[in-house]
């Protein structure tokens, strides 16, 4: 795990800020751009002015306990829920203003319901390239080679419906990635997964962010695969970084 505490005063705080002055870094545009971000449910504050970074070729994980805010904040970086303040950027383009741009950039793993289930696994990955805009034959490669990745090769002829667990969630996680996106938002993909399966997932999302792609994964405990971690509370994000 990259470890980047931000400084707040005192010796230590100076010391470290001299530390990473002399260290040289890899310094990477942010992919995504959260600032001032806030989200209230009638009286209820839900996002209380929330910013992050989340850098290229990087897993951030935002880690709170149940009703924290995490999968709210999600939704307004996905573009399903409009913010009430703040600002959204995903390589430079605003997830509001310039909302279609945006989304082509962004993808999110979907829920296990979500996916229609009488499709086999090769039909739902190449059902969904298709719908975003792939030709019939780079879905295909795609979702063959996707399915190779998610050890679902084998399964790949027989319906969802048929799936485990664990099989389902790499087939969600198939075809959040089968358009390519720049980012891809995670809310809690290992929930009761089995490890065989978790271990295939934390491949794919290395081999992901390998190539340049980025991951904002929110869970309610630190997953190993997270370069960066941080901490949700009360719909705030810690500013500390590990
Ligand atoms: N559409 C909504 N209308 C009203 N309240 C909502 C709505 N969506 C979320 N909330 C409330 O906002 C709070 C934060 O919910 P959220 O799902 O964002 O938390 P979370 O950190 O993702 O929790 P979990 O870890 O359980 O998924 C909760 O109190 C929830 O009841």
């Amino acid at each position: 795990m990259r470890t980047s505490v931000r400084t707040t005063g005192g010796a230590g705080a100076r010391e470290r800020g001299r530390r990473a002055v002399s260290t040289p870094q890899r310094v990477q545009a942010p992919v995504l751009r959260v600032r001032a971000l806030a989200k209230q449910f009638g009286d209820q504050v839900v996002v209380d002015g929330a910013g992050l970074d989340v850098p290229g070729g990087s897993v951030l994980g935002l880690v709170g306990p149940a009703g924290s805010g995490k999968t709210t904040l999600l939704a307004m970086v996905t573009g399903l829920l409009p913010p009430d303040e703040g600002t959204v950027q995903v390589l430079g383009v605003d997830a509001w203003a310039q909302h279609a741009r945006a989304r082509q950039l962004v993808a999110a793993m979907p829920d296990d319901d979500a996916v229609p289930d009488s499709l086999t696994g090769r039909e739902l990955l190449i059902w969904k390239g298709l719908v975003a805009g792939l030709d019939a034959r780079t879905a295909a490669e795609a979702a063959g080679l996707l399915l190779r990745a998610t050890g679902l090769a084998e399964a790949e002829g027989r319906t969802v419906a048929e799936y485990t667990v664990g099989m389902r969630r790499r087939i969600c996680l198939a075809t959040a990635l089968v358009r390519r996106p720049k980012l891809l938002v995670l809310d809690d993909p290992f929930a009761g997964v089995d490890e065989d399966s978790a271990a295939t997932m934390r491949v794919v999302l290395r081999s992901f962010t390998a190539e340049g792609g980025s991951v904002l994964l929110a869970s309610r405990s630190a997953e190993s695969v997270c370069d960066l971690v941080c901490a949700v509370e009360r719909g705030r994000v810690a500013t500390g970084q590990r």
